[in-house]
């Protein structure tokens, strides 16, 4: 079976400088897939090139073994740089909006998509009246309207409180039970290491380390490990 996802040798260089410098990665269709680096490592450029936010200078994307074109993505949804809510409507008008937008059915995506996220009982309040974890859960309930095989979703745990985490590690799992697969972005070594099947550890728009976490280990140690990556591949400059 062809991966969910291939990168191979994508770059993407902004005015500022090198976003991306060659990144290779395979995400398994059905896993979840942890996207590991420091700040300003291109995680997130990576991700909007993967949602079609932007376009790669460079370099090859494929999903499911076909190249990247504008259709591959209605196979993806994706919450990069949170979700957009409205504040006065609640769950249930946003899900049946985005279905409307999207040609899906609209009673058929609240009533896959609510309990999914563990938000059907206060599916009538008003965005304003959730927590982050809740915006974040109804933000990856969006990105699933059109049942995607692939969801590409840039740290949704930023801010969020240990229940928060919790609720949305169980939350990946669940997908990726569905049968999709889950690419997430993360610095949060631990909470990575509590979800993902896979990593990919990127540094300087390059990957330097692609498999399971634990082979990212340096004596046992995973935290040691990931420094030790970061530091050889900055040269000692961070
Ligand atoms: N729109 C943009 N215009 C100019 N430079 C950008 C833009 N977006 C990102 N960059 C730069 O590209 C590099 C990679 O940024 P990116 O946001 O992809 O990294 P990241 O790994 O997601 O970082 P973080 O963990 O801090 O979110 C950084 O040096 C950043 O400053």
């Amino acid at each position: 079976m062809p991966p969910a996802l291939r990168v191979r040798a994508l770059t993407k260089a902004y005015r500022s400088g090198t976003a991306l410098a060659g990144v290779d990665l395979d995400v398994a269709e059905g896993e979840v897939y942890g996207l590991l680096g420091p700040n300003g490592a291109g995680k997130t450029t990576l991700m909007k090139a993967v949602a079609g936010l932007l376009r790669p200078d460079s370099g090859t994307l494929e999903v499911a073994g076909r190249p990247f074109t504008r259709d591959s993505l209605r196979g993806i949804g994706a919450l990069i740089d949170g979700p957009g809510l409205w504040p006065r409507l609640d769950a249930r008008q946003h899900l049946r909006t985005h279905a409307r937008l999207r040609g899906v059915d609209p009673d058929g995506a609240v009533e896959r998509l609510l309990p999914l996220v563990g938000l059907d009982r206060v599916a009538d309040r008003r965005t304003s009246a959730y927590s982050l974890g809740m915006r974040w859960r109804l933000g990856i309930a969006i990105a699933m309207v059109g049942s995607p095989r692939l969801l590409v979703l840039d740290e949704p745990t930023n801010g969020l409180d240990p229940i928060g985490m919790r609720d949305m590690r169980a939350l990946l799992r669940r997908v990726a039970e569905s049968g999709a697969t889950v690419f997430v972005s993360s610095h949060q070594l631990d909470q990575i290491a509590r979800t993902c099947d896979r990593v990919g550890v990127v540094v300087h728009g390059r990957t330097r380390y692609e498999g399971p976490l634990p082979g990212l280990a340096e004596d046992g140690d995973l935290e040691a490990g990931f420094f030790s990556l970061v530091e050889r591949a900055s040269g000692g400059v961070r």
